[in-house]
């Protein structure tokens, strides 16, 4: 066994080259077999493990920088770097992190989780290196997805001017979570078809050299007339126009070529972009045959590849949602739905299927997103944005700019708002209430369980008076049963759902059902807690709110988000700009960037749980009722 003996870098550059497949195969081996009962993003992670170990072999980490754009395929990186006895723990509470994370090793010199950060990072890099004077090579490695974000596009427009001495490997797999999408893919598809042309072309200057006298020129002439052919049709024109040298398609399973190509690439000055051709989940067939629903995997039998559990924390929102938009396409034609590369994530396949032509993916590119929303909304369409709260925040700019400030009628489904759990900090869906309520006339929901959240997309669908939100979290959702008919919520109401007359728990979204047990234990104690579903964090239920007020009730706000500029603030501000005297507590996320584990822990180190609730009425409650 090789790999039990590789704890760093210098280990690995110990072994013969001819080592460096049978070690491939022992980090396929032991991916499959770890991420079999911890889950993780295993399809992503078999496709590179030939190009980490090439990496690591041929350059200096952490001295040369490597930067994983998205960050969710550098497990061989970390297997690489010291941390493979900690793998039991990927995900978990505490554990190893399943990005990038530069507390765990001076090896992880850029943390990631977002796509398409990679490039500007590296450049970065590369210019403070050449301020500084030193002397290292910097590698951006990403992924054919995450190049359809328009900030690696941006980079690379920068770079090309630049002309620093730096790398850029793509990734290319022809997938992003689902098929990847977009012209550039359409491109990147050409350069792979036509990668044995390179080969064809180095075999016949091979023959014409050795014709004497004539053979050489004779081959300078074709070369010459080959590469311009070449240049028009296949090569990598785009990035060679870009100021790159473009080197590839190569093999990146094949590890010698690769090694040769890498080599190479080492060698030449200025940007160079080397053009990796891997299959998403190389080497484990389950995984080769399905790397759409292996791309984040929970645990699963090795042998079937059959999913023992759900991922954790499978979400119930989502599913309503893409049942939902289905339904309220078939009778409003002018719904359309658009996501960002996450049409599984998103629930929208059936839509997509139903209704392809109202369907976009844009691929990752929620800039774009939000901007085409506003444009389809112009011409009197209704779009429907699916977007994970933690990728609007890709798009704040033109969510602002575009869509607010001109009030159109974009209808933003926010999906995983809240804590999501195993992916961790850059994924946490805690920052939409905030950043999306400072908008004027931004209307913002949140559902208390799957039922209200069909009744809210569809009062969405019908507003007419500029953009509105619906924000659903990843819980498991509360199983209830779902109405036949849809209902219109008026806006700004909220619901009581609970009468008391000690303190007032005004919950938001998914935050409810913990409220309505915290009711019940509290009035176990004595104390009649007032349990309202919030339902709108903007605008607020002004008159609820006056009524709470004029009975001199201390209210408790509730919510999965940050506690900083929330719905708690919310109902601050309401008081305060009415000069109204009024205990408020607000629970929520604090001003810290919470880890990843389950999201009932994340939830328990926040003290967002039933218990929490209950202490937080108690600690504010009249004080001869705390006697009680
Ligand atoms: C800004 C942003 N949007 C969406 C995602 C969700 N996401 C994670 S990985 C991925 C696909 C990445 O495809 P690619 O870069 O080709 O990597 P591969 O998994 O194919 O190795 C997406 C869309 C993200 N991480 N960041
Ligand atoms: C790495 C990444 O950003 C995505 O794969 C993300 O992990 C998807 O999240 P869900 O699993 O909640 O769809
Ligand atoms: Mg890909």
């Amino acid at each position: 066994m090789l790999l039990e003996h590789i704890q760093t870098p210098t280990d690995l550059k110990k072994l013969s080259e001819d080592q460096l497949p049978q070690l491939a195969e022992e980090i396929r081996q032991f991916l499959i077999n770890s991420l079999s009962s911890t889950g993780g993003h295993l399809a992503s992670n078999l496709g590179v493990v030939e190009l980490t170990i090439a990496l690591h072999y041929l350059f200096d980490s952490p001295k040369d920088k490597f930067l994983w754009d998205v960050g969710h395929q550098a497990y061989v990186h970390k297997l690489l770097t010291g941390r493979g006895d900690q793998f039991s723990t990927l995900r978990q509470y505490k554990g190893l992190c399943g990005f990038p994370k530069m507390s765990e090793s001076e090896h992880d010199v850029w943390e990631t989780g977002h796509s398409s950060t990679s490039i500007s990072g590296a450049m970065g890099m590369a210019a403070a290196r050449d301020i500084l004077g030193e002397k290292n090579k910097v590698v951006a490695i990403i992924g054919d997805g995450a190049l359809t974000g328009g900030m690696a596009l941006e980079a690379l427009n920068h770079i090309g001017q630049e002309q620093k001495d730096m790398m850029v490997i793509l990734n290319d797999n022809e997938m992003s979570i689902s098929p990847n999408v977009g012209a550039l893919h359409n491109y990147l598809g050409r350069l792979r078809t036509h990668r044995h042309y390179n080969k064809m072309k180095a075999e016949v200057e091979q023959v014409l050299k050795k014709i004497p006298t004539i053979g050489e020129p004779f081959a300078k002439t074709l070369e010459r007339v080959k590469d311009s052919i070449k240049f028009l049709l296949v090569s990598g024109v785009l990035f060679e126009t870009l100021g790159f040298t473009y080197l590839g398609p190569v093999d990146g399973h094949h590890m010698h070529e690769m090694m040769e190509c890498l080599r190479q690439a080492g060698n030449t000055k200025g940007p160079v972009l080397v053009h990796v051709i891997t299959k998403k989940g190389q080497g484990y067939k389950p995984a080769e045959e399905d790397s759409v629903n292996f791309h984040g995997v929970g645990t699963y039998k090795i042998e079937s590849g059959a999913f023992q559990k759900k991922k954790a924390n499978a979400p119930a929102y989502p599913a309503v949602f893409g049942e939902t938009m289905v339904k309220l396409a078939e009778t409003d034609e002018k719904i359309v739905a658009i996501t960002p590369a996450m049409i599984t994530g998103s629930k929208l396949d059936k839509f997509q299927k139903t209704y392809p032509d109202r369907c976009f993916d844009v691929g990752i590119a929620e800039q774009h997103a939000a901007t085409f929303a506003a444009g389809l909304a112009t011409q009197g369409l209704k779009p429907v944005l699916a977007i994970y709260s933690t990728f609007l925040q890709r798009g704040y700019d033109q969510f602002i700019h575009d869509v607010c400030r001109q009030h159109l009628n974009v209808t933003f489904a926010v999906d995983r708002a809240g804590f999501v759990g195993e992916d961790g900090e850059t994924h946490q869906g805690v920052y939409d209430i905030s950043f999306m309520r400072s908008q004027p006339g931004m209307v913002i929901m949140m559902p208390k369980d799957e039922n209200e959240l069909q009744h809210m997309l569809y009062t969405a669908t019908q507003y007419n008076k500029g953009p509105i939100a619906v924000r659903y979290s990843k819980s498991e959702g509360e199983g209830v049963p779902m109405d036949e008919e849809f209902q219109l919520i008026p806006i700004g109401k909220s619901e009581v759902l609970r009468e008391g007359s000690h303190v007032a728990l005004l919950a938001f979204g998914n935050m409810v059902p913990l409220a309505v047990e915290a009711a019940e234990q509290l009035a176990k104690e004595g104390i009649q807690a007032k349990v309202v579903n919030a339902r709108f964090a903007k605008p607020l239920d002004e008159e609820l709110l006056l009524a709470i007020n004029k009975r001199e009730m201390p209210i408790v706000t509730i919510e999965e988000g940050t506690k900083i500029g929330g719905f708690g603030s919310a109902v601050l501000e309401f008081f305060a700009e009415r000069n109204k005297e009024q205990s408020v507590s607000i629970l929520g996320v604090p001003d810290y960037y919470v880890e990843h584990g389950s999201i009932n822990e994340q939830r328990a180190e926040i003290g967002l749980t039933t218990e929490g609730i209950v202490q937080a009425a108690k600690k504010c409650c009249v004080p001869d009722i705390q006697k009680i």
